[in-house]
């Protein structure tokens, strides 16, 4: 398959427009649902159609892989946990099969690059493996010209398999020791931002962690500044497997016209790429949260996102998409099932008051 993708078209201007009114007759002061109103027009716009309809089949697909440059002391975690938690999501017991199943959705896992050779795993899982662990992005391109294709390939072909099994609101969520390393290099390469701009504690490094890491998202940044006007060239050089394949993945949900909720730090590095993969792939996305991440807050200014949620997450996992999935649930709803003025026999701002005359 072709790295270029196909068109991006908007999501539809009628429903848009018709859910805009709609808000405008049910009862309540007009605007006074906020930011919920906003969703759920966007919700409207997304589906073609008002009154939408609830989601049928949210789903978070968790992109697993390893980083090179864990083993440069990075991360307050050794690489051995990217694969013991992929197991963790498999049996369950993650923070992301939790806040799945109270938000509604179904949760499936992608090694596309742990450090393991993935024996035991479910086909379902490894079908898409690329390779063991990624370059390790301060010194090395992270894959190949062959892998960073093959990467973008699975991405499309995760997002076709689940929107031509139903999914009809996506969520990508991550897991990689390391993997806020090339996210910060990404965000910076693309935001023009400067290396101390962007790093931030991962998984939680103390202050000489801190300093290490800055020095490899500097000379990862280094690297990847000589490709960055060209987002495959900039994947080879400074994602991973696992960022590379969310990044086509996110794209594609927009060719698919299916809606996307954005987590946290990972998943808008592999925006900020699907957007230059394929432009206006954005208006097919809502940002769920901001991480604690300072890179975070850069690269939703600069796809032009505000995010639905402040809960100082630094998680992963897709877990502050699925805390504002509830919202998105209930923008949708009341943009359906809300009585109107009419219906309800509720007076309007513009019904005259009763005079005393008489
Ligand atoms: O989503 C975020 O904003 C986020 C912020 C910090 C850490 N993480 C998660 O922590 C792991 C990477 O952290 P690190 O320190 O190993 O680079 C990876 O599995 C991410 O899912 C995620
Ligand atoms: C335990 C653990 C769980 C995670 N989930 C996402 N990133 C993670 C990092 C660690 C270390």
């Amino acid at each position: 398959m072709s790295t270029d993708f196909p068109h991006v078209t908007a999501p539809d201007a009628t429903a848009r427009r018709e859910a805009v009114a709609r808000h405008e007759r049910l009862t309540k002061p007009q605007g006074s649902l906020g930011r919920l109103e906003e969703l759920g027009v966007w919700v409207a716009a997304c589906q073609g159609q008002c009154p939408p309809k609830p989601f049928a089949r949210p789903r978070v697909v968790v992109f697993a892989g390893d980083h090179g440059v864990a083993a440069h002391g990075v991360s307050a975690f050794p690489s051995e946990v990217t694969g013991q938690m992929v197991a963790n999501f498999l049996t369950g017991g993650a923070a992301v099969n939790v806040l799945a199943s109270v938000a509604g959705a179904t949760v499936r896992v992608v090694d596309l690059s742990v450090d393991t050779d993935g024996a035991g795993l479910p086909e379902q899982v490894t079908a898409h493996k690329v390779r063991r662990s990624s370059g390790s992005v301060d010194r090395e391109d992270a894959l190949s010209d062959a892998e960073v294709r093959a990467a973008i390939t699975a991405g499309r072909a995760i997002a076709d398999e689940e929107v031509d099994s139903g999914a009809d609101l996506l969520v990508a969520g991550d897991m990689g020791i390391g993997n806020t390393t090339p996210a910060s290099v990404l965000i910076a390469a693309l935001t023009g931002a400067e290396p101390v701009a962007v790093v931030g504690r991962g998984t939680g490094i103390d202050d000489r962690g801190w300093m290490r890491k800055a020095v490899a998202v500097r000379d990862g940044l280094r690297r990847a500044r000589r490709v960055s006007g060209d987002p495959v060239a900039l994947l080879r050089a400074a994602s991973g497997a696992d960022i590379a394949a969310m990044a086509a993945f996110l794209a594609q949900a927009a060719v698919r016209r299916t809606p996307v909720v954005l987590d946290g730090l990972i998943s808008a590095a592999a925006a900020l790429v699907a957007e230059e993969l394929a432009p206006g792939a954005s208006a097919w996305w809502v940002a769920g949260h901001r991480s604690v991440e300072p890179a975070h807050t850069l690269a939703l200014e600069q796809l032009d996102l505000t995010p639905l949620l402040e809960l100082d997450l630094r998680l992963g996992e897709g877990s502050g998409a699925l805390a504002a999935l509830p919202l998105v649930s209930m923008a949708t709803r009341v943009l359906a099932e809300m009585a109107t003025f009419e219906d309800a026999g509720v007076s309007g701002r513009d019904t005259p008051l009763p005079t005393d005359a008489g």
